[in-house]
């Protein structure tokens, strides 16, 4: 099968210092990966290289098989390659529904519909006309990667996703998903351990193997 993202030899950092180093991952149409490290390891820094928050120093980018390593973060989220950053940002002054409905603004057509985000997320359509300002942390989360599925994207990479069990629901749909975590989450297929913004070992899980 095509990759959706094929990241090869892939390195970024801040001024002299490198915090990813030739980072390779392939990631397939409904597979779920896990980046797991611990502190600074450099997982947010793969997820943002990645997404075209921050740039590349080496290496390449290629989403459906298009090398996009040095496209902007626009053009990439608008074909489907989508991050919920580690610090989520909604709009605190707008409801629930406002955010879901500001993520389909920069999206692709598509079969997530706020219906469909509230029937993974029921406790989000209880909160439909409430202030973001007033959710809790793993609500807030969850808006989070509602606002982020508004926008149909093909892959969904999360920095430090707090519901874990939603993510599979998402893979069975066909979407990719890659987490970057601290801790191994229990429904991910491909484990990928940094450390020191290295890939030390990638595994992958034995109930998934085909
Ligand atoms: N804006 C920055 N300027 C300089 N160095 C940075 C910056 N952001 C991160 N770093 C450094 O890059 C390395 C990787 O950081 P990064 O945030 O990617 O790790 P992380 O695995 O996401 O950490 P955490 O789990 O704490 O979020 C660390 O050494 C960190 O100190």
């Amino acid at each position: 099968m095509n990759a959706v993202l094929e990241v090869t030899a892939l390195s970024a950092g801040y001024g002299a210092a490198r915090a990813i180093r030739a980072v390779t991952i392939r990631v397939e149409q409904g597979e779920h990966h896990a980046i797991v490290g611990g502190p600074g390891s450099g997982k947010s820094t793969l997820l943002r290289t990645v997404v075209g928050l921050h740039p590349a120093a080496n290496g390449t980018i290629r989403f459906n098989d298009t090398d996009i390593t040095r496209e902007r973060p626009e053009w990439r989220k608008a074909r489907g390659l989508c991050l919920m950053p580690q610090n989520h940002r909604l709009f605190t002054s707008l409801t629930v529904e406002e955010n879901l409905l500001v993520g389909a603004r920069w999206g692709a057509p598509g079969p997530w519909t706020l219906s469909r985000v509230y029937e993974l997320y029921p406790y989000l359509l209880e909160k439909r006309r409430a202030l973001a300002a007033s959710l809790t942390l793993s609500e807030h989360q969850a808006a989070a990667v509602g606002r982020a599925l508004m926008a149909n994207p093909r892959i969904l990479l999360l920095d430090a996703p707090a519901d874990l069990a939603a993510l599979g629901r998402l893979t069975k749909e066909g979407l990719a998903v890659v987490a970057a975590t601290r801790e191994v989450p229990a429904g991910a297929c491909h484990v990928h351990r940094l450390i020191d913004g290295t890939v030390t070992t990638t595994r992958t899980e034995v109930r998934c193997r085909r």
